[in-house]
C-alpha cells in the first residue's frame, strides 16, 4: 500500500539558520501520526513544507490524497460569522456543505458569534470545520487543542477519532503528551533538525524506558521507585509492607511517561 506522506532527506533553512536538516518519515493511510518538538524545532516549517505552502531547499515530499489543512488561530478576518466563514471554504473548494460534519463540530451554535467573539475552542472546532469542507483524506492538525479546556479538548479528540474511522489520515503536532498518547497511533520526534525517533509510543518505552517505576499508594503516603529487576523489587517491597503491618491501597508499574521518554530524547539526541 502507498503511503499516504513520505518525506525523504527534507532540509529547510532560512538564510543561514539551518531547520530541518534532512527528515525522513512516512505517514501511512488512516492512521493518526503525530510530529513532536520543542518549541522552535521545526514541526511547522515540516508541515508547511509538505501542504506546499512553504519552499524547501531540497529532498522530496510525496503526498497521496488530498490535503486539508486547519488554520492556525487568527486567520480569518475578526467580523467573519462562522458560518460565512464555512461557506466561502465551500465555494474555494467547490465542495457541498456537509451539514453533519458543521453540526458535529457544533457550527451553528456559534452562529450569531463573530470570529473574534470566538473562545479558543470554538475557533479550533470551526478551524477543524474548514480544514474537512473539502472533504481531504489527510488532515494537518497543528496544535488542534492548544488552549482548549478538558472537555473541549475530549470532544475534538472524538471528532479526531471519527475522521480516522472514516478512513481519513491525521497528522497533527501538539505540545500535550497526554494527548498524543491516547489518540496516536505513531509519533516522529524532531530534534536537531532531524527525525531522532519514529514509532509507537511503546516502542519509545522499550527505546528509553529502561527502569520500571513502581508508584505505590500506602496509608502513609505515596512513594515511586525506580527498579531495573520489577520482579524482585516487588516482592522484597510487598514483603517489607507486610512485615511492618502496612497495607496496600494501590499500587502501579510503568516505565515512564511520554513526556519523560520525550524530555530524555531531546537530551540524548539533542542538537
Ligand atoms: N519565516 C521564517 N523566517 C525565518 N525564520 C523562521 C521562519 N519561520 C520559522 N522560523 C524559525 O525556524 C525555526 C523553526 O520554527 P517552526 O515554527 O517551524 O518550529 P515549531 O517546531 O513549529 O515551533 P513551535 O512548537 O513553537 O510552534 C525557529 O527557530 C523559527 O524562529
Amino acid at each position: 500500500m502507498r503511503s499516504a506522506i513520505q518525506v525523504c532527506e527534507l532540509k529547510k533553512s532560512y538564510g543561514s539558520h539551518v531547520v530541518l536538516k534532512g527528515l525522513d518519515f512516512q505517514v501511512e493511510p488512516g492512521e493518526i501520526f503525530a510530529l513532536l518538538g520543542v518549541n522552535g524545532a521545526g514541526k511547522t516549517t515540516a508541515f508547511e513544507c509538505i501542504e506546499g505552502l512553504r519552499t524547501y531547499d531540497s529532498g522530496m515530499i510525496t503526498v497521496n490524497g488530498k490535503m486539508g489543512i486547519q488554520l492556525q488561530s487568527s486567520s480569518l478576518p475578526s467580523h467573519m460569522k462562522p458560518m460565512e466563514a464555512v461557506k466561502l471554504f465551500a465555494k474555494w473548494n467547490k465542495a457541498k456543505i456537509d451539514d453533519v460534519m458543521i453540526e458535529n463540530l457544533g457550527i451553528k451554535e456559534m452562529e450569531k458569534k463573530q470570529y473574534i467573539q470566538l473562545s479558543t475552542g470554538q475557533k479550533r472546532r470551526l478551524h477543524l470545520a474548514l480544514a474537512l469542507v473539502g472533504n481531504p483524506d489527510i488532515i494537518f492538525l497543528d496544535e488542534p487543542t492548544a488552549g482548549v479546556d478538558v472537555e473541549g479538548r475530549l470532544s475534538l479528540h472524538e471528532q479526531i477519532r471519527k475522521l480516522q474511522s472514516k478512513g481519513k489520515t491525521i497528522v497533527l503536532a501538539s505540545h500535550d503528551m497526554a494527548e498524543v498518547e491516547t489518540l496516536c497511533d505513531r509519533i516522529a520526534i524532531l530534534n536537531g533538525g532531524k527525525i531522532a525517533f519514529c514509532g509507537t509510543v511503546s516502542e519509545l518505552t522499550e527505546k528509553v524506558g529502561k527502569k520500571y517505576r513502581i508508584h505505590i499508594k500506602t496509608q502513609q503516603g505515596t512513594n515511586t521507585f525506580e527498579t531495573d529487576n520489577i520482579e524482585d523489587a516487588l516482592l522484597s517491597l510487598l514483603g517489607e509492607l507486610k512485615h511492618r503491618g502496612i497495607g496496600v491501597l494501590d499500587i502501579k508499574v510503568d516505565k515512564g511517561t511520554l513526556e519523560q521518554h520525550f524530555i530524555e530524547m531531546a537530551r540524548r539526541e539533542g542538537s
